[in-house]
């Protein structure tokens, strides 16, 4: 598959507008640009960007309800959350605070907020560090690809005692990994079927608060 077929085989079913698929141009050729020197994304997916990331990341624009603030933990190359920022640009107030320790990806990260001019502000820090000093509250944690569900909700405590809701990204075997979950947490979750990826499924948690002595 070529670059181009992946791009209209993802616009088929991206709800965006004009401008914002010009925006996922100038991401996806900084893209592949920084790709070169840097390795921001795993070299076999390069190919079906459009599909394999930003549909799978533009999934979650219709889950976000109200949410202005978002969070979205071990971003990497932006996925979901700069393609959630690009998207809702227009939405007053709407902005993604991405959380990624790793310099080079952090630094690709502020260059597609400028060169796109979304609404996203990089934090390089470990999330561990974010979440402790992080005061702003947020109304919506993302993440793909970066934990077990227990240990997505174990960064995700502060926030989520603060009224954050949550969607992860997540494989076929989050069943188990809720059910591992819930030792330790009174989760009121829904599981979605992911329309990009047959076996992934969005963890959408509504409300998750921590037993006593869990
Ligand atoms: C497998 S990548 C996934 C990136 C992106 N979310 C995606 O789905 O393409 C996980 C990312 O999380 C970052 N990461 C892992 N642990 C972290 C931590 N404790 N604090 C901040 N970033 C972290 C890594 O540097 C890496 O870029």
């Amino acid at each position: 598959m070529t670059l181009d077929t992946d791009r209209q085989a993802a616009l088929r079913s991206l709800p965006v507008s004009r401008e914002t698929v010009g925006d996922f141009d100038l991401y996806v050729d900084a893209l592949q640009r920084w790709q070169r020197v840097k390795n921001l994304v795993a070299p076999s997916t390069l190919s079906q960007v459009w599909t394999r990331h930003i549909a799978d990341s533009a999934q979650l624009l219709p889950l976000l309800g109200n949410a202005r603030t978002v969070v979205d933990l071990g971003s990497g190359a932006g996925f979901p959350g700069m393609v959630l920022a690009i998207a809702n640009k227009s939405i007053p107030g709407f902005r993604v605070h991405l959380v990624e320790s790793n310099g080079r990806k952090a630094s690709f990260l502020r260059e597609v907020a400028r060169i796109t001019n979304a609404p996203a502000t990089v934090h390089a820090l470990r999330i561990e560090d974010f979440v402790s000093g992080w005061s702003d509250g947020a109304d919506m944690i993302t993440a793909r690809a970066l934990a077990s569900l227990p240990e997505l909700l174990d960064y995700s405590e502060e926030l989520l005692k603060t009224g954050a809701q949550a969607l992860f990204l997540k494989g076929q075997d989050v069943g188990q990994e809720l059910t591992q979950a819930t030792k330790y947490w009174n989760i009121q979750a829904e599981l979605i079927p992911s329309l990009t990826d047959s076996t992934g499924q969005i963890v959408s948690i509504k409300t998750a608060i921590k037993r006593l002595g869990g």
